[in-house]
């Protein structure tokens, strides 16, 4: 039984891929993302399986990648934003390692763009993106044992998160 490094949690935008990456080279450990799992899994990007089939299959799929990482993978690992949502994994997380990479709305939404990769937020993504953190913000908040703010470039993201992790005694 083998457990992750790091779990990160936080926003769409927040740098979870981005900035785990480089945390994970800098750790000198595997890079695991359950978005990229499910996307290998069903053959498509999860902006296609949400577009063709909805937003239920997909969090199932997502569910089943999550519980499936936690279980496999012993490096960084990066959920999808919304992972978090589901009771099950909420209550598989409070066994892990968690760090909640933190943003805000407008910095997220500079760097999402525009709303084509995600089509959960396409109806008016300012909006949309106001509303999930006023939702996910305390639960993201919740199931953290650390938070750590991802602004400046990812380099100097992952750089902090790093030294996070070694000064509360957390890196690998
Ligand atoms: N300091 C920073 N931290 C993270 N990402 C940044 C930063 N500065 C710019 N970016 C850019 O923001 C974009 C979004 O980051 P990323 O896809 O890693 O977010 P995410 O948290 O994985 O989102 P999702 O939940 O949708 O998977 C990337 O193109 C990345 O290059
Ligand atoms: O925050 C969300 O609900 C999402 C974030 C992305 O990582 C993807 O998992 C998908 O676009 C949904
Ligand atoms: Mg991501």
């Amino acid at each position: 039984m083998t457990a992750p490094a790091v779990v990160l949690i936080g926003a769409p935008g927040s740098g979870k891929t981005t900035v785990g990456t480089l945390l994970a080279e800098r750790l000198g450990v595997g890079f695991r993302d359950t978005d990229q799992d499910v996307e290998h899994g069903c053959g498509m990007s999860v902006a296609e399986l949400v577009r063709l089939r909805g937003e239920a299959p997909f969090r199932e799929l997502e569910r089943i990648a999550v519980r499936t990482a936690l279980d496999e993978h012993d490096g960084v690992l990066a959920l999808g934003g919304g992972a978090v949502l589901d009771p099950s994994t909420q209550r598989l997380l409070a066994a892990h390692r968690v760090v909640h990479l933190s943003t805000d709305p407008a910095t997220a939404l500079a760097r999402i763009g525009g709303a084509a990769s995600r089509p959960l937020l396409a109806d008016d993504p300012e909006r949309g993106l106001r509303e999930l953190f006023r939702v996910r913000g305390p639960l993201y908040r919740r199931l953290a044992t650390l938070t750590v703010d991802s602004a400046g470039t990812p380099a100097q993201a992952a750089l902090r998160l790093a030294l996070a992790l070694e000064t509360t005694g957390a890196a690998t």
